[in-house]
């Protein structure tokens, strides 16, 4: 017997609730207190996360506090969940571009907040709120670009490190200065940082607090092409135009494209192999499939 609408609803909210704790890097276990440190997070406003979702599957996620070079307040973190959790819901999304407003990227965190959150558990709640958010955006079913503009600095560097792909415009520049402030990244941009450009460039980038120009970005692998416009709406269009060629197509392709290139770069080999196996079987006989096996494409 079908459930009443009611207990329908609280079932698929419950499993999306649950789902969202499957996909959290911290919860309870790990002494993090996500409804504390939301609360604490809302003192500190300014700014918005905004994002537009368009009818090609592209989305447009903007960092959106220029007046302090995007830094993120507290309440632009909590927007930033919230914008995720949107992505993870939008089923017909293919790809993702991140930058930020006024023609520079971000600056990291804002540090008038960050002041007010130095005591360790502040901090420390704070680090794994940003690190499960951060994990989330990079483990998105879309294909994701950072367009760098101006400047990624600190943790405006790190989320650089959470897309798939890195495009800077001419002049820009990203920077992880966290030894400057006494710190060590805290965003798990060391650790996606190791996995782009290698331990070795990345001590020296993260120790060296090195300037990364869109030139040794390029030689580092970390940026996959300078564009050729700084103005903020030519690049991003040169970025759509970019991100396009690999969005091409079905959505479940090109979805379940990137689900299983997240599963060979995060899984151990028979375990990639098996999620590899299991996404497979999702698009074989699929419709896109059988359109393919009618049309016998020709791949000159
Ligand atoms: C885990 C890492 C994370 C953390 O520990 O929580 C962090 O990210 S810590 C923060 C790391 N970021 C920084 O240290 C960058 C600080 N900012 C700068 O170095 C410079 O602003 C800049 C990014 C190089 C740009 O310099 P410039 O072009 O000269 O602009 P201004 O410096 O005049 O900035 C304009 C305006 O914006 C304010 N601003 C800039 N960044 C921040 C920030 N991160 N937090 C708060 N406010 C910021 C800056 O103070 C100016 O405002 P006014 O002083 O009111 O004019």
């Amino acid at each position: 017997m079908a459930l009443p609408l009611w207990k329908n609803l609280l079932q698929t909210t419950k499993e999306r609730i649950l789902q969202q704790r499957r996909l959290s890097l911290y919860n309870g276990a790990h002494g993090y207190e996500e409804e504390l440190i939301k609360k604490k997070l809302q003192q500190f406003a300014g700014g918005s996360i905004n994002l537009s979702k368009e009818d090609n599957g592209i989305g447009i996620l903007t960092l959106n506090n220029p007046r302090l070079m995007n830094a993120f307040t507290g309440t632009m973190m909590v927007e930033l969940q919230e914008r995720i959790t949107e992505l993870e819901n939008w089923k017909d999304g293919k790809g993702l571009i991140v930058y930020g407003a006024g023609n520079t990227f971000c600056s990291g965190s804002d540090l008038n907040a960050v002041k007010e959150i130095s005591n360790s558990q502040d901090g420390m709640n704070m680090c794994m709120f940003m690190q499960n958010t951060l994990t989330r955006l990079m483990r998105l079913p879309l294909i994701s670009v950072a367009l760098v503009q101006g400047k990624a600095f600190g943790g405006g560097a790190e989320l650089t490190t959470a897309c798939d792909f890195r495009l800077m415009t001419p002049g820009s520049e990203i920077r992880f200065v966290h030894k400057h402030m006494g710190l060590v990244p805290g965003w798990g941009g060391a650790a996606r940082l190791v996995r782009i450009v290698g331990s070795g460039a990345a001590l020296q980038l993260l120790s060296g607090t090195a300037r990364v120009d869109p030139e040794k970005a390029l030689r580092l692998g970390f940026s996959e092409q300078t564009l050729s416009s700084s103005d903020e709406t030519r690049a991003l269009e040169e970025a759509r135009a970019w991100l396009s060629q690999y969005t091409e197509g079905p959505v479940s392709v090109i979805r379940a494209m990137k689900k299983v290139v997240t599963a060979g770069r995060e899984l151990p080999l028979e375990d990639a192999l098996r999620t590899e196996k299991d996404i497979f079987g999702t698009v074989w006989g699929g419709p896109a499939n059988l359109q393919a096996l009618v049309r016998r494409p020709k791949h000159k």
